[in-house]
């Protein structure tokens, strides 16, 4: 056998989520079962200080080789990294992916990709002009339970897919969690990129993309159109976005299917934390439904039903359906290890982009996201919306 393809990561900011991912770079990889790429932490940059940047790799328990830098610039230089993890607020995602890929690294962005559209196609533009890879963090998209929701799909298990529905909703006391008028929190920040719809909208779009455009074949995906309703907070970040989108060209036929996207900051998906309160995703077909439980970001189980041939509207039927399939899809760790597996792999074949998480597809949500946005009127300050580099942020 092979000895694995070695990725080594660098880790621009030292936050939640960075802290996550790297935690996860961190597993042996064996734990999930893979055995042909593994990865490395390199370095890390916090753009507070080198001291931070040591802080963080000894929380993550990296290796003591692994160089902490004070700044994002010396990370970019540093010839031991190969691809580089933006995990900076969305505001700061063009500036520090653009700053990556004109000193020839590989990336790997957090969602959402980019501020706006524009901002994504000038960084997919530059991937493909230095022949990097480059790819946006969705890392749901590369949970084994969304790879078998796909497979069902484009299979036909759900005969022709109509409509999907899905939620990501938190629930907050907006005011005292994220701070009222000015609040600087990267929830509801403007200068920040904040709002409900680029931190947990794109969850549900993802969702309906993964579903409804994703499993049709390339050459007949075409973009949705998209109706939203969209209410800000004081910030003038929106708390609460409810989006209709048509997809004109469905999986299993030639028919337009709806997807439902919503978020909201101040009613929650899940009132009770337990999951208990029905799907967070539904995805109905003619033959039957896929219900997804646990947040859109982390679900770890799904259920399939299978449509009754003779379903009659007036018998009601009582107990437990014995045709429901209950799949549980437990994670090893957080779950962000396996979205880095497939940077590596990629890497390793020489590939410039994900199938999985495509350029194409991520300008397309970003595109979808804009238009959101102009219907509710959320519009982030001009020097987070350029796509002029470099901007001093
Ligand atoms: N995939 C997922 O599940 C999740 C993804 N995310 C995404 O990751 C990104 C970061 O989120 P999260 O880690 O929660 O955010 P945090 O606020 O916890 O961390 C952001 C980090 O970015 C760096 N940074 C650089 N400039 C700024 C600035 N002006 N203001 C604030 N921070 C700055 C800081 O690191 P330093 O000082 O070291 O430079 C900071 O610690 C977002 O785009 C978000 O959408 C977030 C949570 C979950
Ligand atoms: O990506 C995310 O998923 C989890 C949420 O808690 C977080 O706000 C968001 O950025």
């Amino acid at each position: 056998m092979s000895s694995p393809y070695t990725i080594r990561w660098g880790i621009l900011a030292t936050g939640g989520i960075a802290e996550l991912f790297t935690k996860d770079l961190m597993l042996d990889p064996s734990t999930r079962q893979v055995s042909d790429v593994k990865h490395i932490v390199a370095a890390a940059a916090s753009s507070s200080s080198a001291s931070r940047a040591k802080e963080f790799l000894e929380t993550c328990k990296c290796p003591s080789s692994a160089a902490a830098y004070g700044s994002y610039e010396e990370l970019v230089n540093d010839k031991n990294v190969d691809i580089i993890y933006v995990a900076t607020p969305h505001s700061h995602h063009y500036q520090n992916t653009m700053l990556c890929l004109l000193n020839n690294k590989h990336v790997l962005c957090e969602k959402a990709f980019t501020v706006n559209a524009a901002q994504a196609k000038k960084l997919v533009e530059t991937a493909k002009q230095k022949n990097l890879f480059l790819m946006e963090a969705v890392w749901t998209r590369f949970f084994p339970l969304s790879t078998q929701i796909r497979k069902m799909i484009q299979s036909g298990d759900l005969g022709a897919v109509h409509r999907v529905i899905a939620d990501l909703s938190f629930g907050q006391d907006v005011e005292n969690t994220w701070g009222a008028n000015g609040a600087k929190h990267r929830m509801v920040n403007m200068d920040l990129a904040g709002g409900a719809l680029l931190d947990l909208g794109v969850y549900p779009l993802t969702w309906c993309f993964q579903t409804l455009y994703h499993t049709v074949p390339a050459a007949s995906r075409k973009p949705p159109s998209v109706m939203a309703t969209v209410e800000t907070y004081a910030t003038g970040a929106d708390e609460k976005t409810s989006m209709l989108l048509s997809f004109p060209s469905a999986p299993g036929g030639t028919h337009v299917a709806h997807g439902i996207a919503l978020t909201n900051f101040r009613v929650a998906t899940d009132p009770d934390g337990h999951y208990t309160s029905g799907p967070a995703i539904r995805i109905q077909g003619t033959k039957g439904e896929i219900q997804v439980s646990g947040p859109a970001f982390r679900p770890t189980h799904y259920r399939f039903i299978p449509k009754e041939a003779d379903l009659d509207p007036h018998r009601i039927k009582a107990g437990r359906n014995p045709k429901v399939q209950e799949m549980d899809c437990p994670i090893p760790g957080w779950g962000m290890f396996w979205e880095a597996d497939e940077c590596a792999r990629c890497v390793r074949d020489g590939k410039m982009e994900s199938e999985v998480m495509g350029w194409e597809e991520s300008v397309v949500v970003m595109e979808t996201m804009d238009q959101v946005r102009r219907q509710g009127g959320v519009k982030y300050p001009e020097k987070i919306e350029t796509v002029e580099y470099p901007v001093q942020l």
